[in-house]
This record gives structure tokens, C-alpha cells and sequence, in this order.
């Protein structure tokens, strides 16, 4: 019937009339875009002003920007259902007024009742679909304490005898279908107790509630639209009850055991979040926890909730894409059955009830607070919101809708009896102002902020307490996941947390190990790039190992020559030292000074004296006056030759042999020499200059002797070898070494001269021995004069060259003379005794011979 009326019905009018003050005027048409023709005024002065080249400007091609897509904003919906009034029976006695000491009367005499069944008058009336009007009880009317009042404005008005399926149709339907597409949002139900708000949340069997019909539609349309593989829901429900007035404590209407969750300020940890897979699952899953929340009798409600119940049914999208690798989509669908506030005076609470209804009232008061703290922000955002959220714990974990951020509707349930007038005008003065608050609706279905910010959320371990987030569902599935793998243990089977059984577990390991694996494979990368750069230095270090290595097997050769070199120096410093005869250590020493003048290069002038010296000491030993003094003065002959004359011999290191040649000579001097003395006793006539030079040069090569004794004293036998080293060559340096062994030689071989020398000398001066003839005694003794360098020189004469060759002839005869009369053994001289000579030549001879000694 009423439905034929309100079709025959003029459509109703709104309820609000928005009247503008300013209205926008409308611009005045410009003369070029309407074509008008100018002004003749302005048209005189036009030759003066050039023309503004609209043409071009609307030539310009100016880039098409995609259109800003409006900020859609929406008032918050709130529906008004209104429970049906309760049809009682009214009992009416008729009892007669008797004096009070009349005896009592038969009790089944005593009431004259009558029963009479009438409908309880009803405080609200419904205007249309949008308002409704609410009307005092009589008694307050009299008392003027109260006047009928219109609330309107609302998305829509549910009368008492619609069905669920009307809330669900007009309220929940909307809402499921933007959370099918992906949007959150939230669904209040707010009232007094006993209004109907667990009715209309959960219903019953017969009557489901918004909660079942919900996910009837949610299986209903996944199943057409998607057969099952899309999107996977999942369900969690919990309490919040007062914990002894004092506190807050929240349960888990689906866990097991003891479901209480853990609360810290505003974290809820370990809800347990059921996969449901179809609606038997969900109706159960429903059934239990209707069973588990907790309710209470009271004056009110047979079965009053004691608890703010909240319901998440979460959306997850199996789609995954490429890129991301993490969920396309995430939507959370809240319902929240708060529990009804209650007055003392009517509900008759006392004890623990009323500590319930305190924190009932105290919760609903704080949702209140928020939403019209809300409404203030909204009208005036410099005040800034309040933050009354943090006086309960329903409303933290409400935050995000009751700040705005997301999407909710409101449905406020209440009784319309006379008797509820106060507790329902009370609500709907409340309340009414609610519909005025925007909420923006900028959430985008599978917007890609909330699949970015998934992991960087995630990160937090503190979750804020408000309406589900995709942050918030990792941690509820891991504790799921270890509620599972507990239910698992219990059957004897070994958890696996990759079961194909379980999707969401199997979602949410892929998930993980996509994270996972992302995270590891960017922190080898940067492992390698260490081990490349360490690599590189190793190379580089090692390099620099191999060269120093190199330079110090270098070094080690070096000291070891060194060390060598050393020995052999000092050794053969030990062995010069243990020699205390300077001239005999002429010939070397003076080899090494000859080496050391030439040093820049020309070592083998040393060579060359040495060659010179073999050459002369042959020429000489061939000659008739070999002798020592004869070689000494050969060698210093040399030695001055060699820095006078021009080199005419090639030079050659291997010649040194020559030394040893006249060293050899040398040795076997005596014998030939002791021959020729004896053949030719008389020295040569060259002999006694070659004495006097071979005198001043050995004097000479003394001084320098000593100097050098001096200068090899002044340096150590290192600092000379080194002072030979710097200067000479590498290539000479084994020729100073020969030349050292040279010297050792030479002194080896220089003691046997001498003392054949001395011998020679001796004889000489055997032979010589004779007061008349002076001078080869003095010739033959050339070592004496030599050691003997202060003995007073005899005096010279110089006789021409017949003289001498007269005087030999006279000497001759007096030799034979006396040998023929002393001794005459002298046998070898036949060849002189047996020539004849005549008387006259002897007497001539014998004057010659007085004469000259005149
Ligand atoms: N629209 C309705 N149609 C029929 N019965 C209803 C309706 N609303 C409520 N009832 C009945 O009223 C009784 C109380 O309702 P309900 O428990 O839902 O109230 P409530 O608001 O949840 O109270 P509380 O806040 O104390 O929990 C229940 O028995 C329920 O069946």
C-alpha cells in the first residue's frame, strides 16, 4: 500500500534549499569575439594602433594536457533504520477501592483482569525515505521540555518492516561494489542497546545480517565474474571489550584457545586473518564468532552485546604483476557492530554491567567526538583536527575513516517506542550533523601508491592502530601462517609453508621470496663490485711485491760481491802488509800508480808498460849487463817512457804475460849472468850512467812509494777499493785484480833478484878485489850505492874512448900478469896467456900504464 501510495505521490522535495547570495554574472561579450563593430571613437584612432595578431595566437598549437580529473568528494552516508515497535500484551485490572481493614479476599476473586493486546505508540515517524519525524511521548509535550523535530537528509531512511536484504541493497551494496573493485571502506553501526544493530550487522539464520549477505554477494560475484582465481578474501574478527572499567583488551573471535591479541598503544598483534573460500566457510567461520563475542542480559536486551565487535573481510588480488612483483590490489571491507549505549535508569545496570555500559557509552561518546571534530576540521581547517581518536582503541584503529581518509557509512538504528524517544532524539540530535562531513575519494582501485608504499610500510614493525592496511596484513598473515603451521603440527604434518593447499600461504611466500630475493640479488651485486675493486688492488699489490722482490735479490747479488770483494782486498792488504820491503815492491806499486794515472779510460797503459817492460827485459836480459839494477831501471825507464812516447804497440790485456816473461828471465838470471860474469868480468861501459839514472829514478820511486804507503794508509783497504773501483772501469776491474796478484808475484819473484843480485855482488866484488882498479868495484856494486844513497860519490874522470880501450888492454895484461904469477888458475884466460907478445910491446905498455896512472 505504501508503496502505491508514494508512486501516486508528487516526487518528494528536497530537504535542503541551497541559496546562493552572489550569484556568478555572467561576462560581457567582447566586441571582437561577438563580431560587434568597435566604437566610432576607437575606430578613429585604429591607424594608430597596430592590430593584435589573434590569428596568431590561435595558430598556436597549444599541448593537450590529460583533464584534471575532479576531486570527487562525498558526504558521509548515514542511514537511519528503524526497528520495529514490539507488540505487547497490556493487562488491565479492575479492582474496586475498600477500606483497608477489610480481610482479604479470595485470591481468585481478588483481580478482575483484562487482558488487552495493543501496539506500542511510536515516538518517530517516517517522512520519506530521507527523513523521518520524531515526536515527543505526550507527557514531555505537556512539560514543554520537548517539540516534535524533523531529521532529514539522510541516504536512507529504513523502516520497520523492511528486510535485510533492503539495508543491504541500499547501504552494503554500493560499498561492496567499490571494495570489489578494490576500494576500502567501513560500516558502522551505531544505536542504543537493543536497537537492532547486531540484527542488522549479523542477523540470524533466518534472517542474515549484512555481514552474510555480503559474502554471499562476494562469492556470488567472484564466482561470475572470475571463476575463483582473481582475488582471494579473507576474514578476521575481533572484540574490544573493558578490561575491569580500567582498559581496553582485544580478542580474536576467530582464534583458538586464548585469542586475546596483544595491544600496544596503537598495535594489535597476532589476529589471526581466515582465507575463505567459499560461503559455508565464511557462515561458519561467522557462527563461531558470534558465539565467541561476548554478551550479557539485560534490562534492555535479552542479549546485549559487551564488546565493540569489528569485521574485516580483505580482497587480495592473485594478479601479480611483472614489474612490481606484489599484490595489483588490497581492499578491506570493515564492519563494525558497536555495542549500544546504554542509560543506567533504563538498562538497570549495576556492577560489572555498568562498568560495561561505561565503557560502551565512553567508547561511543569518543566515536562521536571524532566524527564531529571531523565535521569541524572540515568547516573550518585552520582549527585543526583534534585528535580525540586516541581516547579508545576502537577509534585508533578506525583513524583513517574517522579523519576522512577513507570511505564509511553509518547506520543508525533505533527503537520507536515512546519509551526510546529520549535515547532515539538523542542519537539523531547527535548524529544528524554527520552527514555533512566529506570524505575525498581519491583512493584509486589498484592505485600503484598503495602497491609502493606495501614493502616501505611494511618495514615498520609498530602498525598504527587504525583500519586494516595492506601494511598491516603481513604481519597478520605471518601470524596466521604460524597459527596454521601449528594446526598443522597438530595433525602430524609437517608445516610447509609452500603447500599448494593454502594460496594465501603460498601468495604470501611468493611474495617474500620475490622481496627477498630482489633485496639479496642487489646486495651481491654490490659484494661484487667490492671484490672487483679489492681484485684490482691485489693485482697492483702484487706487482709492486714482484719489482721489490726483484730489486732485492739485486741488492743481496751486489752485497755478496761486495763481501767477496772485501775479502779479497783484505787479504791482499794482510799479505802487502806482511811485506816490509818497499822496493821490491816498486815494480807493483808503480804498476798501480801507472794503472791509477790512467785511470779516465786508459788502463791498459799498464798493459803496455808491462809489454814494454817484457820487451826491454828481453833486450836486456839478451845483452851482456843483465842484471837486477838493469831491470829496475828498465821498469822505471819504461814508466817514464810511457808517459813521454807515443804508444806504438796494440794494446793488448793478454800480453801481460810479458811481465811474467821478464819475471822468468828474471829467475833464471843468476845462471846466465854468473856465465857472463864470468866470461866478461868488466862491466859494460853504459853501465855506471844507467847506474846514476837508475839511482835518481829509484830515489824518485821511493819518494813515491812512500807516498803511496802514505796514501794507502790514510785509506782503508775498502775506501781504496773503493776509490779503484770508482775510478776504474767494470771492465778493468779484473785487470786490477790481475795486477794485484801481479804484485804478489812480483814480490814473490823480486826476493830471489835481489838476493841473486847480492850474490853477483859479492862476486863482483871477489872478482874486482885489487887496490888499483876502483871503479868496477864501485860499478859492480850498484845494490850498495842504492841503499847507501848518502855514501860520498868517487870522483870521474873523462878519458877519451882510446884511453879507455887502453886502459881495458893494460887491466887485461895486469890481470894476466898477476894471475900468471899468483895463482895462474885461472884457465879459462888461455886464450889471452897463449898470444905471444914481444919484449918492446911490454915495455911500451908498462909506460903506458905508469903513465896513465900518473
Ligand atoms: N529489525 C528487526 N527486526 C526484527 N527483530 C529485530 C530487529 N532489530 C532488532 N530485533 C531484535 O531485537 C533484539 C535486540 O536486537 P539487537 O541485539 O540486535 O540489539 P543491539 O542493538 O545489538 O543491542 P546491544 O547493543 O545491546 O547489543 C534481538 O532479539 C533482535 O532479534
Amino acid at each position: 500500500m505504501e508503496e502505491l501510495q508514494r508512486s501516486f505521490s508528487p516526487p518528494p522535495c528536497p530537504t535542503t534549499v541551497t541559496v546562493r547570495r552572489n550569484p556568478p554574472r555572467k561576462a560581457r561579450a567582447t566586441p571582437y569575439t561577438t563580431g560587434a563593430k568597435p566604437p566610432s571613437t576607437i575606430s578613429l584612432n585604429t591607424h594608430h594602433v597596430p592590430s593584435f595578431p589573434m590569428d596568431e595566437i590561435l595558430s598556436i598549437q597549444i599541448p593537450q594536457h590529460e583533464p584534471i580529473k575532479p576531486l570527487v568528494s562525498e558526504s558521509l552516508k548515514i542511514f537511519l533504520r528503524i526497528k520495529p515497535l514490539k507488540s505487547f500484551t497490556k493487562v488491565t485490572t479492575t479492582t474496586k477501592t475498600r477500606p483497608r481493614n477489610v480481610w482479604p479476599q479470595n485470591p481468585s476473586k481478588k483481580t478482575n483482569a483484562k487482558k488487552s493486546t495493543r501496539i506500542e505508540e511510536a515516538c518517530i515517524a517516517l517522512n520519506d525515505a530521507y527523513s523521518v519525524t520524531l515526536t515527543p511521548p505526550q507527557a514531555l509535550q505537556e512539560m514543554k521540555r520537548s517539540k516534535t523535530e524533523v531529521y532529514e537528509g539522510f541516504s536512507h531512511v529504513f523502516a520497520a518492516d523492511c528486510s535485510q536484504n533492503d539495508v543491504y541493497d541500499k547501504m552494503v551494496k554500493p560499498l561492496l561494489e567499490d571494495f570489489m573493485k578494490g576500494k576500502s571502506g567501513m560500516l558502522a553501526a551505531l544505536g542504543p542497546s537493543g536497537s537492532g544493530k547486531t540484527h542488522t550487522v549479523f542477523g540470524t539464520p533466518k534472517n542474515p545480517g549484512i555481514v552474510p549477505l555480503t559474502l554471499r554477494q562476494i562469492f556470488r560475484k567472484s564466482d561470475e565474474t572470475s571463476p575463483g582465481s582473481l582475488r582471494t578474501f579473507y576474514l578476521s574478527i575481533f572484540e574490544i571489550c573493558s578490561e575491569r572499567g580500567k582498559g581496553e583488551k582485544a580478542y580474536d573471535l576467530l582464534g583458538d584457545g586464548s585469542s586475546e591479541l596483544y595491544v600496544q598503544q596503537s598495535t594489535i598483534r597476532g589476529l589471526k586473518e581466515v582465507s575463505i573460500q567459499n560461503l559455508e566457510e565464511a557462515e561458519s567461520l561467522i557462527g563461531q564468532a558470534m558465539l565467541k563475542r561476548a554478551t550479557a542480559t539485560t534490562n534492555s536486551n535479552s542479549q546485549s552485546s559487551r564488546s565493540q565487535c569489528i569485521i574485516n573481510i580483505r580482497a587480495a588480488c592473485n594478479d601479480v604483476s611483472n614489474e612490481t612483483k606484489m599484490q595489483s590490489s588490497d581492499a578491506m571491507l570493515t564492519i563494525v557492530d558497536l555495542a549500544g549505549a546504554e542509560r543506567e535508569k533504563r538498562t538497570g545496570n549495576q556492577g560489572e554491567r555498568l562498568v560495561e555500559s561505561n565503557f560502551i557509552n565512553n567508547t561511543s561518546m569518543v566515536f562521536g567526538q571524532c566524527l564531529r571534530s571531523l565535521l569541524e576540521y572540515q568547516k573550518n581547517r585552520k582549527k585543526g583536527l583534534q585528535k580525540h581518536h586516541q581516547n579508545s582503541l576502537l577509534t585508533r584503529y578506525l583513524r583513517d575513516y574517522l579523519e576522512g581518509k577513507k570511505r564509511m557509512a553509518l547506520i543508525l538504528t533505533v527503537k520507536a517506542g515512546e519509551e526510546d524517544y529520549l535515547d532515539t532524539s538523542y542519537l539523531l540530535k547527535q548524529a544528524s550533523p554527520y552527514m555533512k562531513i566529506k570524505f575525498d575519494n581519491t583512493e584509486e582501485p589498484c592505485n600503484k601508491r598503495q602497491l609502493t608504499t606495501f614493502p616501505r610500510v611494511e618495514k615498520n614493525k609498530k602498525i598504527k592502530l587504525s583500519a586494516p592496511k595492506t601494511s598491516q596484513i603481513e604481519e597478520v598473515v605471518a601470524g596466521e601462517r604460524n597459527q596454521i603451521s601449528q594446526e598443522v603440527n597438530l595433525q602430524g604434518k609437517n608445516a610447509n609453508p609452500t603447500d599448494k593447499s593454502s594460496p594465501r600461504l603460498e601468495h604470501v611466500a611468493m611474495e617474500k621470496n620475490e622481496r627477498e630475493h630482489i633485496i639479496m640479488q642487489n646486495f651481491a651485486k654490490v659484494i661484487w663490485n667490492v671484490l672487483k675493486q679489492y681484485n684490482e688492488k691485489l693485482k697492483v699489490a702484487e706487482g709492486e711485491i714482484c719489482s721489490l722482490k726483484d730489486n732485492l735479490r739485486s741488492e743481496q747479488l751486489k752485497s755478496l760481491e761486495l763481501e767477496t770483494e772485501l775479502i779479497h782486498l783484505k787479504s791482499s792488504c794482510k799479505q802487502n802488509l806482511a811485506e816490509p820491503c818497499i822496493p821490491e815492491t816498486e815494480a807493483p806499486i808503480h804498476a798501480k800508480e801507472q794503472f791509477e794515472r790512467n785511470v779516465d779510460g786508459d788502463s791498459c797503459n799498464l798493459i803496455e808498460a808491462g809489454r814494454e817492460v817484457s820487451v826491454e827485459g828481453c833486450n836486456k836480459s839478451s845483452g851482456p849487463s843483465k842484471n837486477v839494477e838493469d831491470a829496475e831501471l828498465v821498469v822505471c825507464h819504461t814508466s817514464t817512457d810511457n808517459d813521454l812516447e807515443p804508444r806504438q804497440h796494440p794494446i793488448n790485456p793478454e800480453e801481460n804475460v810479458g811481465t811474467t816473461q821478464v819475471e822468468a828471465e828474471a829467475t833464471n838470471f843468476p845462471s846466465d849472468q854468473a856465465i857472463q860474469n864470468e866470461d866478461d868480468p868488466t862491466p859494460s861501459p853504459d853501465s855506471p850512467e844507467h847506474v846514476e839514472v837508475s839511482q835518481d829514478c829509484i830515489n824518485n820511486r821511493l819518494s813515491n812509494i812512500q807516498t803511496k804507503s802514505a796514501i794507502f794508509r790514510r785509506f782503508p783497504d775498502s775506501e781504496k777499493q773503493k776509490r779503484n773501483r770508482r775510478l776504474l772501469p767494470a771492465s778493468s776491474s779484473s785487470l786490477a785484480e790481475e795486477m794485484g796478484d801481479l804484485d804478489v808475484k812480483d814480490n814473490q819473484i823480486e826476493k830471489p833478484q835481489v838476493k841473486i843480485s847480492e850474490i853477483r855482488v859479492q862476486e863482483k866484488s871477489e872478482s874486482t878485489q885489487g887496490p888499483e882498479i876502483e871503479i868496477p868495484a864501485r860499478e859492480a856494486e850498484p845494490a850498495s850505492t842504492k841503499k847507501q844513497g848518502s855514501r860520498q860519490k868517487p870522483r870521474r874522470r873523462l878519458q877519451p874512448a882510446s884511453s879507455v880501450l887502453l886502459t881495458r888492454e893494460i887491466n887485461t895484461l895486469e890481470i894476466e900478469d898477476d894471475v900468471a904469477e899468483s895463482k895462474g888458475t885461472r884457465g879459462r884466460k888461455k886464450t889471452t896467456a897463449s898470444q905471444p907478445r914481444s919484449q918492446g910491446s911490454v915495455t911500451l905498455l908498462r909506460l903506458l900504464t905508469n903513465n896513465l896512472h900518473i
